[in-house]
């Protein structure tokens, strides 16, 4: 893994937005692999402002979208299809059918993993994939546990993860507890991979990822076996690593 240490959020923000720009602009039909969560938001808004400047096109972007929440409606704000509305695609030149978001609200679960894997192989896999990682070190949704050659599967959210995503909700009860995600193996074979990491609540994943073994028990930590991914990290969450 290629760590890039950053000293806040937005430096991290800026490393994550010249990385894509730059893969945007040189890929011929750039597939991209995206993520929700806080981490890559200032990522996103600064993507719109390199649109806005026409610095970059979506024209001929595909993307594919990590995970959603089960039983959300496409128009439920708290759903990742409305968050990735929001945030990136309503303010870009991007197709409406080159974007890939699981619909969690599907009366066949199952289907839809299935589909959402044979659309990615249809456009010969991902070119590259953003990450986030949970306290848990979970990435998608893919909670510890989860098979390494797992792929996109409904998955059972850990207690930590429903508690950490609350904020967003009216109430914990209101929190999903299932999620239609990406596998570890799919994640895995996307050609080249970007993992944005920021702030204190991060600081023990990261030192696991860091210094710890490759197990099941720490989905992220799958990532050390791949040979082309990026992580920028910030101060705060390298704070629980022994000479960072
Ligand atoms: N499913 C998402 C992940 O894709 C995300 O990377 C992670 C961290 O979220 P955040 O960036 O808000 O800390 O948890 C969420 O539950």
């Amino acid at each position: 893994m290629n760590v890039i240490k950053v000293k806040d959020y937005d430096e991290m923000s800026e490393k994550a937005t010249e990385f894509m720009v730059d893969r945007i602009n040189s890929l011929e039909n750039p597939v991209l692999g995206l993520a929700t969560g806080s981490t890559p938001e200032g990522l996103y808004q600064r993507i719109i402002e390199k649109h806005q400047q026409n610095e970059i096109s979506f024209e001929n972007v595909t993307t594919f979208n990590l995970d959603e929440y089960v039983g959300l409606e496409q128009n439920d704000p708290n759903s990742y299809y409305y968050f990735m509305n929001e945030k990136l695609f309503r303010h870009v030149d991007i197709a409406i059918d080159r974007v890939h978001i699981p619909n969690g609200a599907a009366t066949d679960l199952k289907k839809e993993c299935m589909e959402h894997e044979r659309a990615i192989e249809q456009v010969g896999g991902i070119d590259v994939q953003v990450l986030g990682i949970g306290g848990n070190g979970h990435i998608g949704f893919n909670e510890p546990g989860t098979s390494f050659t797992s792929k996109t599967h409904i998955v059972d959210l850990d207690e930590s993860t429903i508690q950490a995503n609350a904020r967003f909700f009216n109430s914990i009860e209101e929190v999903p507890t299932q999620a239609v995600s990406m596998g570890i193996e799919t994640i895995m074979n996307s050609k080249e991979i970007l993992l944005l990491v920021s702030g204190e609540a991060k600081a023990d994943a990261m030192a696991k990822l860091l210094n710890g073994e490759v197990t099941e028990d720490f989905p992220a930590s799958i990532l050390k076996k791949h040979e082309n991914v990026t992580v920028i990290v910030d101060e705060a969450a390298l704070s629980g690593v022994e000479g960072k």
